[in-house]
């Protein structure tokens, strides 16, 4: 398949990498020095680029007719416009915080600890995410979606990255050189401390992935997440 890359940065050269070695090829790197030029050439676009960029990647692609797999953190406040966007055009769109088998998987660990914990009050629910420091968005997409499935099933309602409230998920934010993910869910009570925990190694799980994602988008129509690709819930 040909693939327009939407932001080429750290993850957009992963993506490439592993793109190419599954036999597929690139027809557009689009970064802040040139254009969307080229984009109607391919098959499907993958957006990793920057918050303050995403929601014009995903629409020009979209607009094309283009389904479009964004690993954009950060955006979400645009999310239903998009939603929105492609269901109008009738176009394909897929969103994922981290595209990880390894996270997709604590996520449903998460939501299933979450339904559990949620009668057990003396334990106090909180999390952690620690990334490398050119990271612009906090607390991290993946972190979002975790503290989103404890307020599902729990008593909290919001989550906050300080001063927490008593109905607020605390999400401790830790930025260290070089890290590329680590997200912890603690219940923690007088005498004992609960602890999930998902450390990513480096970026190749998080861009493979995407790579099987856009594999999986081409000839649907409609809005996604990794849940359908990995045929989880089914
Ligand atoms: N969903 C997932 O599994 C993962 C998501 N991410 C997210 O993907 C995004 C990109 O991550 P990285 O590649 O590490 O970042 P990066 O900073 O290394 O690369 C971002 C790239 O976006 C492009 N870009 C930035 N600003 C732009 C602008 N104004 N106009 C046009 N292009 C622009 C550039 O090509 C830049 O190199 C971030 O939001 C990050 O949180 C990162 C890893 C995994
Ligand atoms: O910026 C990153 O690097 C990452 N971003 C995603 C997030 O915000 O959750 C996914 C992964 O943790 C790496």
């Amino acid at each position: 398949m040909k693939i327009a890359l939407l932001g080429y940065g750290k993850m957009g050269k992963v993506i490439e990498r592993i793109a190419l070695e599954r036999g597929h090829e690139v027809v557009l790197k689009k970064d802040e020095f040139n254009t969307f030029d080229g984009i109607e050439n391919a098959d499907v676009a993958i957006d990793f680029s920057a918050p303050s960029i995403a929601v014009e990647n995903i629409s020009t692609a979209i607009n094309q007719g283009i389904p479009v797999i964004s690993g954009t953190t950060g955006w979400l406040e645009n999310y239903h416009k998009i939603e929105r966007l492609c269901n109008e055009k009738n176009a394909a769109f897929l969103y994922g915080s981290n595209f990880s088998l390894g996270v997709n998987l604590f996520f449903e660990l998460n939501d299933y600890l979450a339904k559990m914990m949620a009668k057990f009050k003396d334990y106090k629910v909180s999390m952690e995410e620690i990334h490398h420091t050119q990271k612009l968005d906090k607390p991290s997409g993946t972190a979002i979606s975790l503290a989103n499935a404890i307020i599902n099933h729990t008593e909290k309602n919001n989550w906050a990255i300080e001063n927490p409230k008593e109905d607020d998920v605390f999400i401790d934010v830790k930025r260290i050189d070089d890290v590329p993910g680590t997200h912890s869910v603690f219940y923690n009570s007088e005498v004992d401390l609960i602890e999930i925990k998902h450390i990513a190694h480096n970026r190749e799980g998080f861009a493979l992935g995407a790579v099987i994602a856009a594999e999986w988008i081409i000839g649907k129509k409609g809005v996604f997440s990794m849940k359908d690709v990995l045929d989880l819930h089914k």
